[in-house]
């Protein structure tokens, strides 16, 4: 089974578009919760135990838990959600992008140690740097096109003065991943859901990818306009996907001993909010 095809059956099953990130805290744990590594894998498990049937993906960020020596327990998490939620995709958020020796080492982290069905990548050193994590058959591979930031502006909406038509170089990312670098189907592109617009340019571009949309919640990015830009589902769910990321606004739900049911409650509010803008979207 693919990743893309992984990817729809978790749509189907648990009739999302939500992506449950995990980007674990320790300072904003709730009471109760350790502060140390194993407090992060508790914490994690029982935000992925209370969301499990609501999610269309699990994106943990590797940050937050490498930055407290808590890769073991990354491990951990990793195994008990192919066990509690076996349906649903895990995207690793690690955002690599180096030479193909190292980027060989970086692919084997995420898809042997850590056994992710899918990667954030920067595209940033072009297809050479990819490649390597395309040699995993049925793994996944999101570059990222036009992020959620202020600043992905910087570079990402600067024209490409030698390639003609001059696309912006987010433009030109969507499409090489429409085209020549997806040989095999595996590719994806991140685009932030604060930028609606670009969201329906890249979806233009680069109808046959999925894109993981992030920045709803916390970032304040628009969950309704998200789905009109980016989604070209229909009842069969045969098209690409939207994968649409919040970690926070469900994370921090609560900051007392209910946490893990009143991040359940705002992923049910949010995945109702995206199943209605789909319904708008049919009309
Ligand atoms: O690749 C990502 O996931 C990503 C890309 C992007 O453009 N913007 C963005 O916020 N992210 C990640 O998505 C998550 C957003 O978290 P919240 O703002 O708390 O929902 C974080 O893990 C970010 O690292």
């Amino acid at each position: 089974m693919t990743f893309l095809d992984k990817l729809r059956a978790a749509e189907r099953a648990n009739a999302s578009l939500l992506c449950v990130g995990l980007d674990p805290d320790p300072a904003r744990f709730p009471a109760g919760v350790t502060r140390d590594a194993q407090g992060i894998y508790d914490f994690c498990a029982r935000i992925v135990e209370a969301t499990a049937d609501l999610a269309i993906a699990f994106k943990p960020q590797i940050a937050y838990f490498a930055a407290h020596g808590a890769e073991p327990q990354l491990e951990r998490l990793m195994e008990h959600m192919r066990a509690v939620a076996p349906k649903v995709p895990v995207i690793l958020d690690a955002k690599r992008g180096d030479i193909g020796s190292t980027a060989e080492q970086y692919a084997k982290e995420a898809f042997v140690r850590y056994r992710a069905d899918a990667v954030t990548l920067s595209p940033f050193m072009g297809f050479d740097s990819v490649q390597p994590y395309l040699k995993y058959e049925g793994k996944g591979a999101f570059l990222l096109c036009r992020t959620s930031n202020a600043g992905g502006s910087d570079l990402q909406a600067r024209h490409l003065a030698d390639v003609p038509g001059q696309p912006l170089v987010y433009e030109h990312i969507a499409h090489l991943a429409q085209t020549t670098w997806n040989s095999n189907g595996q590719l994806g592109l991140v685009v932030g859901a604060t930028y609606p617009n670009e969201i329906e340019r890249v979806r233009a571009l680069a109808p046959d990818v999925p894109l993981l949309i992030p920045g709803v919640g916390a970032q304040g990015g628009d969950a309704v306009a998200t789905v009109k830009a980016g989604w070209r589902g229909d009842a069969s769910h045969t098209r690409a996907p939207i994968i649409v990321n919040s970690s926070r606004a469900i994370l921090y739900a609560s900051a007392g001993a209910d946490y893990a049911e009143a991040a359940r409650q705002e992923a049910l509010r949010t995945r109702e909010l995206l199943a209605q803008a789909q319904r708008q979207a049919l009309a």
